[in-house]
């Protein structure tokens, strides 16, 4: 079987695609484990589908399901487009629903992200000020003057009280920095769309930005999240690292 491995602006992923649908979550973790597999964050299976492109299943590092992945969107449109499963404009469906990818440029791909559901308007805890929202993931959002503030422990004890990934923001000049703590992973990541989305949500509820901004994860590679009516879009730049078969 021939794998590709995707990094999305850190994010990285084993993609492929079959025609034959089953659970992967053995694969998932046999491939994503970093020691003794190619090492990813998530996994992607492409299967066929009568009413979009393609339709995906998507698993964490950990092997466990989620519904949606923002980074992964754009690994796997780029991965469709130059496999010849779909043209630059595409459909592909999730758990949360059918996406919309385009391909930009060669390397660059544009997403439009699920509608998303506010969860919890705002709590204190830990000391921090936090607001809970559904992009495709649930994700908590706290904005901070400092990223040194991220901590995993801290990180790990909320993932696991509210079922939610969690973010830090902070906002310089109209931009976003954000550093996430991903369910599945069980660690921070190097980015994570849905919730550089979440960030960008609360950041441009509260007025902190403009309705188009550029977001910085820990990769600190550049993407730009945009609201256009009430649709949102995430754009940012895909490379595929190898390709691998194995027996
Ligand atoms: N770990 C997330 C799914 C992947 C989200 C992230 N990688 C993204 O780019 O949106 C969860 O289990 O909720």
């Amino acid at each position: 079987m021939t794998y590709a491995k995707y990094s999305a602006s850190g994010n990285d992923f084993v993609i492929f695609h079959s025609f034959v649908d089953r659970d992967f979550t053995q694969d998932a973790i046999k491939l994503c484990n970093r020691t003794e597999g190619i090492g990813a964050d998530g996994f992607v299976a492409l299967l066929p589908c009568d009413s979009a492109n393609f339709r995906w299943r998507f698993y964490n590092n950990d092997g466990s399901n989620a519904a949606m992945c923002g980074n992964a969107t754009r690994a796997v449109a780029h991965y469709a487009y130059n496999n010849n499963l779909a043209p630059s404009k595409m459909k592909f469906l999730t758990e949360a629903g059918v996406i919309e990818s385009e391909i930009i440029s060669e390397d660059v791909v544009k997403t439009q992200m699920t509608q998303p559901t506010v969860l919890d308007e705002g709590f204190e805890q830990e000391g921090f000020s936090w607001y809970k929202i559904d992009t495709g993931v649930p994700h908590l959002v706290t904005i901070v003057d400092d990223l040194e503030k991220f901590n995993h422990d801290l990180c790990a004890k909320m993932r696991y009280e509210h079922n939610a990934n969690v973010n830090f923001a902070k906002i310089e000049d109209g931009k976003i920095r954000v550093r996430t703590y991903e369910r599945g992973v069980e660690g921070e990541t190097l980015a994570c769309g849905t919730g550089m989305v979440a960030c960008f949500l609360r950041a441009n509820e509260l007025k902190l930005v403009g309705d188009k901004t550029f977001v910085y994860p820990k990769s600190n590679e550049e993407l730009i999240i945009s609201k256009v009516e009430d649709k949102i879009y995430f754009q940012g730049a895909v490379k595929r690292v190898f390709t691998a078969t194995l027996g």
